[in-house]
């Protein structure tokens, strides 16, 4: 089993500067300078826990490259490249006021779309069986015209596009495992029944009002845009039941050519950004069953890209988890805090979590 792994050190240093958290600091409203929760720490302990294991001597490193202007104008307007370009001297904002970025982000940006872009041609050319970016800044909320949620190119969208247009790839599932919705990449390809997109979240966390159950793509889209909303404390028993009744009917109804995977890292119990208890167990178990799927349907070819995930500690356990899986590892590294949470009150799946997941259950046999 051979695993691409694309990282940089230049992921690290995107600067999302000095934000309350999430917005930007204001003595006036109580606001006071911290670093933004979408800061290096959490992504690069991920690459030191990968090579400090010696997981990385069992990977093959890809090496990303800049996204170019034609691929990244394959989903966002010139409008939004061009006010990125304009920006990347002086830095700025992606769009909703709480993406800041430095000068040169834009560089690191294409850096991170070339990583997923790699990533999956790798893969689509047999170069590797499977693979894993870890990238930054993450993708999956940014929409053609703007940057939102801590995201200035849609990294994921944007490689399904070019891979189906460098390579004649047909028919792609993207299965977004980030906790939250991944809005930016069910825009992409709203009304393309060739692209099915798979996202199961928090409710209502982010983007605020998004995510629902009824969105389902549109025209020749419809049905082919699945949204699985969770309750808040949904932890491994509410995941793994959603895998087997939602995500995985979902794709062997589709039968993909390839599968990409937006993988965040934030549904883990002590993440600032959301309220879930999903364990790197449980995340082992994900990405097992996800990798099973590939196997079946479409030779193995599945490609991960890193989305979001914000506790620096923790985080790191539930990524090597997921890489240990793709490459075969037979022995997994343990997770220390894994008992302590397993032990967590309500872990296994709660009839309100098994209510919403009825709902989408519902929704798989539309999957032409
Ligand atoms: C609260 C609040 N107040 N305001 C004004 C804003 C802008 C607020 N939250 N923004 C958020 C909250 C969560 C995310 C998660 C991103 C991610 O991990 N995606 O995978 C992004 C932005
Ligand atoms: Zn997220």
């Amino acid at each position: 089993m051979s695993t691409g792994y694309v990282y940089h050190e230049l992921y690290g240093w995107h600067d999302t500067g000095t934000h309350a958290g999430l917005l930007p600091a204001d003595p006036r409203r109580g606001l006071q300078p911290f670093r933004h929760f979408e800061n290096a720490e959490a992504k690069r302990r991920v690459h030191e826990l990968v090579v400090a294991t010696g997981l990385v001597d069992r990977l093959t490193r890809l090496a990303p490259r800049p996204a170019t202007d034609e691929e990244i104008l394959l989903v966002h307007t010139p409008g939004h490249l061009a006010r990125l370009v304009a920006a990347n001297d002086t830095g700025g904002d992606a769009g909703d006021g709480g993406s800041p970025f430095g000068p040169g982000a834009l560089d690191i940006a294409r850096l991170a779309t070339g990583g997923v872009i790699r990533a999956a041609e790798a893969v689509v050319d047999g170069e590797v069986d499977n693979s894993y970016a870890l990238v930054r800044p993450p993708g999956h909320h940014a929409l053609s015209d703007v940057g939102m949620g801590f995201c200035m190119l849609a990294n994921i969208a944007i490689a399904v596009s070019a891979v189906r247009a460098s390579r004649g790839v047909e028919r792609i599932a993207v299965v977004d495992i980030d906790v939250h919705h991944g809005n930016g990449t069910q825009a992409a390809f709203e009304d393309d029944p060739n692209v099915l997109t798979v996202s199961v979240h928090q409710d209502r966390v982010f983007p605020p009002d998004s995510g629902f159950v009824t969105e389902r793509g549109t025209g020749a889209g419809h049905g082919y845009a699945l949204n699985l909303p969770l309750p808040p404390g949904t932890g491994n028993g509410g995941y793994l039941e959603a895998m087997r009744r939602v995500v995985l009917p979902a794709l062997h109804r589709f039968r993909p050519d390839l599968i990409v995977v937006a993988a965040g890292f934030d549904a883990n119990p002590v993440d600032p950004l959301a309220r879930m208890m999903v364990t790197a167990g449980g995340y082992r178990q994900i990405g097992r069953m996800l990798l099973d799927a590939a196997a079946e349907l479409c030779d193995g070819r599945i490609a991960f890209a890193h989305e979001g995930g914000y506790d620096p500690v923790y985080v790191p356990f539930c990524a090597h988890a997921v890489i240990e899986v793709l490459a075969g590892v037979e022995q997994p590294f343990e997770d220390p805090f894994g008992v302590n949470f397993d032990n967590q009150g309500q872990q296994e799946l709660q009839p309100h979590q098994e209510t919403a997941i009825e709902a989408a259950e519902k929704l798989v046999a539309e999957i032409g």
